[in-house]
């Protein structure tokens, strides 16, 4: 458990700074929402994070771009299945390249940029779109942690 979400949780956090210094016109937005809701005089909590909603889009786009399990976990077929119309045999290692879903260009617009505000309003994500924490029940049980909630006070206590 600690192993799991040690790595994977600093990993988020300093894609998500690094793309913020790279896009200092997203850093701007996020200082102003900061500014607007907490002011400079205090650390951000967990209580504020509803009025921080660019903030956490900042780290879906950081999910989407920056996986860090590209290829989520193997997993292994437990009896002879058929997937997106391909026969599967027990048995069979399956590798789920999460990385190029989250940049194919038939599910996202403009998959390479950097753009937390296609997650405002209804959005680009979907269940089956986003999947850094993978899905079903061997899904990562850190997400129920709110692992989103942590990374967005860390790289905002961290960086403003
Ligand atoms: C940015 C943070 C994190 C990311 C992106 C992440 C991602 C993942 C992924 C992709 C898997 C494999 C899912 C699959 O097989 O389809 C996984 C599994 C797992 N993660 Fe995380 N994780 C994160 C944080 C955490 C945290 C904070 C914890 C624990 C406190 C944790 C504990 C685990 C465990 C125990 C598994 C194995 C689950 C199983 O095989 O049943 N992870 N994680």
């Amino acid at each position: 458990m600690l192993v799991a979400g040690t790595d994977t949780s600093v990993l988020t956090i300093e894609w998500a700074m690094s793309a913020l210094l790279k896009h200092p016109e997203k850093m701007d937005k996020a200082k102003v929402e900061i500014n607007n809701h907490i002011g400079n005089n205090r650390l951000v909590n967990e209580s504020d994070l509803s009025k921080l909603p660019y903030f956490q889009n900042i780290i879906l786009e950081t999910f989407r771009l920056f996986p860090v399990a590209p290829l989520l976990v193997p997993h292994e077929a437990s009896t002879d299945c058929t997937l997106g119309g391909y026969d599967i045999p027990q048995g069979t290692i399956i590798l789920v390249n999460a990385w190029a879903i989250h940049r194919d260009p038939l599910v996202w617009n403009d998959p390479t940029s950097f753009n937390p505000e296609r997650f405002e309003g209804a959005g680009e994500v979907g269940p089956t779109k986003l999947l850094p924490f993978g899905m079903g029940r061997r899904s990562c049980p850190g997400n129920g942690l709110a692992i989103g909630h942590w990374l967005t006070l860390s790289v905002f206590n961290t960086m403003f």
